[in-house]
């Protein structure tokens, strides 16, 4: 939402970055969210549909090599291994061609035989070392970059979930980081070591046999020119492969999470040829990265038979007219294997590198973004939310006040959805909101929980501009339930426990009762343990939405933001449900929305919000007389 409200600077510098270790997010966790009013993030950086139009940043190897900075001693390790691996390799050479001198000769061999099955030997065992610890690094660096998304991808401002979709942020989770691996396991440390292997066995051949070499590098080097081209190319086509990629798992995610819609409107036959063509789009960018990659492969394997091909046949021309013995066309040979293996290592190390850096340009394009931060301005004090009740009328220590003054508020430039409200929600009363459907009931919620900040006016809690409340604190002291009552994967007691992580078995039941729900889960055998399934398809709208209420009050909150709370309640449950909520306000301050009037009758004051205007306050009986829309909504649902 940049057209809303830029980033602020401290934004920025609150962005990860793994090269500095200034982000506020990293890994470590040590980020405290030093930023100030980052709320808003600059929404014009992603597509709406996609999330995933913007301009692509490349990422530098530097912004790479980051990511192994936190694995230096493993990595000095892993060097130091490839290092010694080397020298056994480059020995090898040497000590054959000492064995086959000494059997021109007719002297002993036995002995130079044996150092060198040592030194093959030797060479395995390194070798070996050498790749356990890059794996386990590379599965390090998978992991490091997780958790930092992770941590972002939890923290972000409400308003950036608006504009992206799930779908492809899981993506970026899972298929993203996974391709971070390839930068060690692709031979970017092997060529590290390889390039010892490699100069010294240019500096032998150079004594072997100076036009030997001279014709080999002639060869070799059009292989390099090709590689290092086509690998750019390599590192664009992986972006938008992996961005294609994440628009598949976004439209996965988008049918299976209605599924039950695709499938009554029939429609499942479209939206699988929808997935199956935005499948076909990563697959042709996958097949373009395999075109270039097989160009490479045969280039490089042609550049080496050739120089193989070529020292044969002029080493051993020299060797017939005498200009070079058998042995040093041998060892010439041997070395220069030992030093394809480790160019044919790097070949690999910049394709892989260039494919992680693709993939990495989509993970920083998370870490930058400026995360919701925990703790904003001057924090006064607010009172400790009240300890976890069992559904009783445990009245918490005091009634915070809420008041929205002069509040407009729009998600989007000129289509304004909240213009100069101004209503107070008594301490310890019941508020209503009322109106027609758009009129701004829940987004006057969201502001509550600070989800979004006002463009103007001021909302206050106990008198304390939100703005200035550590957003925690803030929400500690508020019970929301949303609209549509969200269940999380999980049991019943997960939860339960959202919000109240020590409550114990008795006060889970005590307030589910008080929800009408403790039948219902004594049913179970399970019972507090049943699984309520991915998005509480294992109950009822009604039963999600008790469950949901039951969470708030467990939490013991004393500001309950309740989004209709009883929408999916049959007639018997919402009387169960009236009063069960009866019992929670009391105690308590509430902000109730609704669309049935039944349940708000009784409420202290009821405010009429008209196309984010209020347009009358009052009690039920005030309203009838004072408000024509108030008395309109009631009769059309036959109060009057
Ligand atoms: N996250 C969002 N991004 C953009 N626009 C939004 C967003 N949430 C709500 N809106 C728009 O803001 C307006 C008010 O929405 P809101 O949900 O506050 O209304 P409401 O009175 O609660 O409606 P209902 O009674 O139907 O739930 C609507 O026009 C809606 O389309």
């Amino acid at each position: 939402m940049a057209d809303r409200a830029p980033r602020t600077e401290t934004d920025t510098a609150t962005g990860s970055d793994p090269a500095t270790g200034t982000g506020t997010d990293h890994a470590t966790g040590t980020g405290t969210g030093t930023a100030t009013g980052t709320t808003t993030p600059t929404r014009t950086e992603t597509d709406s549909d996609s999330g995933t139009e913007t301009p692509p940043t490349p990422a530098r190897l530097r912004d790479l090599l980051a990511y192994l900075s936190g694995h230096r001693r493993v990595l000095s390790l892993v060097l130091v291994v490839s290092v010694l691996s080397a020298g056994l390799s480059l020995a090898q050479p040497v000590v054959v061609n000492r064995v086959i001198t000494a059997v021109g000769r007719g002297e002993p061999y036995g002995g130079g035989v044996g150092v060198l099955v040592a030194l093959v030997v030797g060479a395995g065992v390194l070798g070996a070392l050498q790749q356990y610890g890059l794996e386990r690094t590379a599965e390090g660096v998978v992991l490091d970059a997780r958790r930092r998304l992770i941590r972002r991808l939890l923290r972000l401002p409400v308003a950036e979930y608006d504009t992206r979709r799930t779908g492809d942020l899981v993506s970026r989770v899972g298929s993203d980081t996974t391709m971070l691996r390839s930068v060690l396991t692709g031979g970017l440390l092997d060529a590290v070591g390889g390039t010892l292997v490699f100069a010294g066995s240019v500096v032998a051949m150079a004594l072997l046999d100076p036009l030997l070499l001279g014709m080999t590098v002639g060869v070799i080097t059009v292989a390099v020119v090709s590689v290092v081209v086509a690998s750019a190319r390599i590192q664009v086509l992986t972006r938008q492969s992996q961005d294609a990629v994440g628009r598949v798992a976004a439209g996965v995610e988008r049918a299976l999470s209605a599924v039950r819609t695709v499938r009554a409107a029939n429609a499942t036959e479209r939206e699988s040829a929808r997935l199956e063509a935005d499948a076909r789009s990563a697959y042709d960018l996958g097949v373009r990265i395999a075109r270039l990659g097989a160009i490479l492969w045969p280039v490089s394997g042609l550049a080496i038979q050739g120089a193989f091909l070529a020292v044969l046949g002029v080493g051993g021309y020299r060797v017939a007219t005498g200009a070079l013995t058998v042995a040093d066309l041998v060892s010439f040979i041997l070395f220069l294997f030992l030093m394809l293996t480790p160019l044919g290592q790097a070949f690999g190390a910049i394709a892989s590198v260039r494919s992680a850096l693709g993939a990495l340009a989509r993970i920083q394009e998370i870490l930058d973004l400026a995360p919701e931060s925990d703790d904003d301005g001057a924090t006064p004090h607010l009172a400790a939310p009240a300890a976890p009740v069992d559904g009783g009328p445990t009245a918490p220590a005091r009634h915070p006040l809420l008041a929205f003054d002069g509040v407009s508020f729009a998600y989007r430039p000129g289509e304004p959805v909240l213009s100069g409200v101004t209503l107070a929600v008594e301490a310890g009363g019941t508020t209503a909101v009322v109106g027609p459907s758009g009129a701004g009931k829940s987004t006057l919620l969201a502001l509550a929980e600070r989800f979004y900040d006002p463009d103007d006016g001021v909302v206050r809690l106990d008198g304390h501009d939100l703005r200035t409340l550590p957003r925690a604190a803030l929400r500690g002291q508020i019970g929301y339930v949303e609209q549509d009552a969200p269940v999380l994967a999980g049991t019943l007691r997960d939860n339960l426990l959202l919000a109240a992580p020590a409550a114990d078995d008795d006060a889970c039941r005590r307030v589910l009762d008080s929800v009408n729900l403790l039948e219902r889960v004594d049913r179970h055998p399970a019972g507090l343990d049943a699984e309520v399934g991915d998005g509480g398809v294992g109950l009822s709208g009604g039963e999600r939405q008790r469950l949901a209420i039951a969470r708030v009050l467990l939490a013991g909150a004393p500001l309950l933001l309740l989004d209709e709370p009883t929408a999916s309640l049959d007639g018997r449950n919402e009387q169960a449900m009236q009063h069960a909520l009866h019992a929670a306000a009391r105690g308590r301050t509430v902000l109730i929305v609704a669309h049935r009037l039944a349940t708000v009758v009784r409420a202290d004051r009821i405010v009429v919000l008209d196309a984010g205007r209020v347009v009358g306050v009052g009690t039920h009986e005030d309203l009838l007389t004072t408000s024509p829309l108030y008395r309109e909504l009631a009769s059309h649902q036959l109060l009057v």
